[in-house]
């Protein structure tokens, strides 16, 4: 077996599996290094399995909306099996055939740099193998959750985003440490699968703080409709579980104790550069990967180091890693062959990221928020839309609740940013990313007619509520 690679590619997760593809369409040969499943976390610890958990969820909420439909009770194990399903449970054969049919060499085991160009993987039987890239390496090794140092809370064994949605029976009191996507989205499926007593503890004033607020005041709302419990303001002090996988106790900064089955957390991720070997290439050890728009580690001379995806910290979402390999998997091949290329590079991300929140409701944001915008000196105006008030959204459910917000420039007069919260919001954002994206002109927008009746009129009425 060669040794020898155009590119190496360590983690084979969304983004490493797509940086693999377009090298190999670009005319390089390669191999990818992962060392559990082919199509990483997002595959069977994070994106597939927790929407699968949540669909049933949402799905509920849209039954319940609409007189004359009888909801059953969920049936919690046909969920379950579902989501297994949805995995693949936990057997990725299948994408081993993908990626040798791309046609790459896969190796299974756990990768670390070896000083420039080359990769030492230590094998699953435990064996060694050293390969050597003539062109690039390429890290794609995701992110893992971090568990703050809170007295008691390592200890304590606590469910992270992966047990949570590898949850083989629901717990009947389940506190969620954290305010973020994790937490919402996990505090929903948990609770509409049967955790009665579901509490989240937010240390910021409120949920999902990165977008725009009325997105996590509507979210609270709903929450506090279904019997969640969101408090605000707090977090765990010192956490005590005597047994393992016994109850859980949380000492809060104020007020009694908090008691629970389990505990999640989901205060955020962390870069998977941990045992890389970066030092053996002159990068810090436990930090992102930082690169330019070419996916180019920036500390690192001659140029044949890459990151993408959740490692270098740029944006911590599937679609924005896959988008990120594309780039770098065409600009390895374009420079491979010595071409020229100003249009291979992440332009999206300075947007904003498209991101859907899958809660109901359903939270979904591109670009940037009102506040994000004038902090970066745009001349702003916001703009709000009641969608309940659209008809399309009113024939969706009984007292269906929505929110638009557009941020427009008001120099150029094109989008920075939209927000949607509502039941069914999702797939309207793509309309909104390509207008912020192509920085389509308002009067330009005003002649896309949405069809009557959708959910979609919302733009008109954005337009009309402008001025337009
Ligand atoms: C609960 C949850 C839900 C999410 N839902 C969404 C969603 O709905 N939409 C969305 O866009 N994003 C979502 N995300 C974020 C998304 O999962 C990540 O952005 C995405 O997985 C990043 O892809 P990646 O390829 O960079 O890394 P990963 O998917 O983490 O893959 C990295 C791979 O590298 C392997 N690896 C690591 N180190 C080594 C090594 N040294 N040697 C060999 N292999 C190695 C790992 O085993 C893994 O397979 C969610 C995240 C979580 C936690
Ligand atoms: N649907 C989706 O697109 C989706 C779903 C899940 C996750 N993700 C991605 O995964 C990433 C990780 O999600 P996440 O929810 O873990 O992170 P996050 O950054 O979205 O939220 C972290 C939360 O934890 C809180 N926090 C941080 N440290 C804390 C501490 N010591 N004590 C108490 N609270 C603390 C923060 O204030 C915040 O509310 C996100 O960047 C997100 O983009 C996306």
């Amino acid at each position: 077996m060669a040794d020898e690679f155009d590119v190496i590619v360590i983690g084979a997760g969304p983004a490493g599996e797509n940086v693999l593809d377009r090298a190999v369409r670009g005319g390089l040969t390669a191999a990818i290094v992962e060392d559990r499943l082919a199509g990483g976390e997002c595959s069977y610890w994070a994106c597939v399995p927790s929407k699968a958990l949540l669909r049933p969820i949402d799905l509920a909420g849209e039954v319940r909306r609409v007189p004359g439909l009888d909801l059953g009770p969920i049936d919690v194990d046909a969920v379950l099996a579902r989501r297994d399903e949805a995995i693949g449970n936990y057997d990725d054969t299948g994408q081993v055939r993908w990626i040798e049919g791309v046609p790459a060499e896969f190796v299974r085991g756990r990768g670390r740099l070896d000083g420039p160009k080359r990769v030492r993987v230590t094998l699953d039987d435990g064996g060694e193998r050293v390969l050597t890239a003539r062109q690039a390496v390429v890290l794609a090794t995701g992110s893992t959750p971090v568990v703050p140092p809170v007295p008691g809370m390592a200890e304590a064994a606590p469910w992270t985003s992966h047990e949570v949605t590898a949850a083989k029976e629901i717990p009947e009191r389940l506190a969620v440490l954290g305010g973020g996507v994790v937490a919402c989205e996990m505090a929903q499926a948990m609770h509409g699968l049967g955790a009665r007593q579901t509490t989240v503890l937010v240390r910021g004033g409120g949920l999902l703080g990165k977008m725009e607020p009325f997105a996590g005041e509507m979210l609270a709302e709903s929450f506090a409709e279904a019997g969640i419990e969101v408090r605000t303001h707090t977090q765990a002090v010192r956490v005590e579980r005597p047994e393992p996988g016994g109850k859980v106790t949380l000492h809060l900064p104020d007020g009694p104790p908090l008691e629970a089955d389990e505990l999640l957390v989901a205060t955020g991720r962390r870069a998977a550069t941990r045992g890389l070997g970066l030092g053996t290439v002159g990068l810090p050890d436990d930090a992102p990967v930082e690169v330019d728009d070419s996916m180019r580690a920036t500390a690192v001379s001659e140029g044949w180091l890459y990151a993408v995806g959740d490692v270098n910290g740029r944006v911590l979402l599937t679609h924005m890693g896959k988008y990120q390999a594309r780039v770098c998997g065409d600009v390895i091949a374009a420079r491979a062959r010595g071409d020229e290329l100003p249009a291979m590079r992440d332009l999206a991300g300075g947007y904003g990221a498209p991101q859907v929140v899958f809660t109901d409701p359903q939270i979904c944001a591109v670009g940037r928020t009102e506040e994000a915008a004038r902090k970066a000196g745009f001349r702003v105006r916001a703009v709000d839309y009641d969608m309940g008030a659209v008809t399309g959204a009113y024939l969706l459910g009984d007292g269906y609740r929505g929110r638009a917000r557009a941020v427009v420039d008001e120099d150029r007069k094109v989008l920075l940013g939209v927000t949607f919260a509502g039941p069914g919001a999702a797939e309207l954002l793509h309309a909104a990313t390509i207008a912020v994206t192509a920085e389509v002109p308002l009067d330009r927008l005003w002649h896309a007619v949405p069809s009557f009746p959708t959910v979609s009129e919302v733009w008109l009425r954005l337009l009309e509520t402008y001025g337009l």
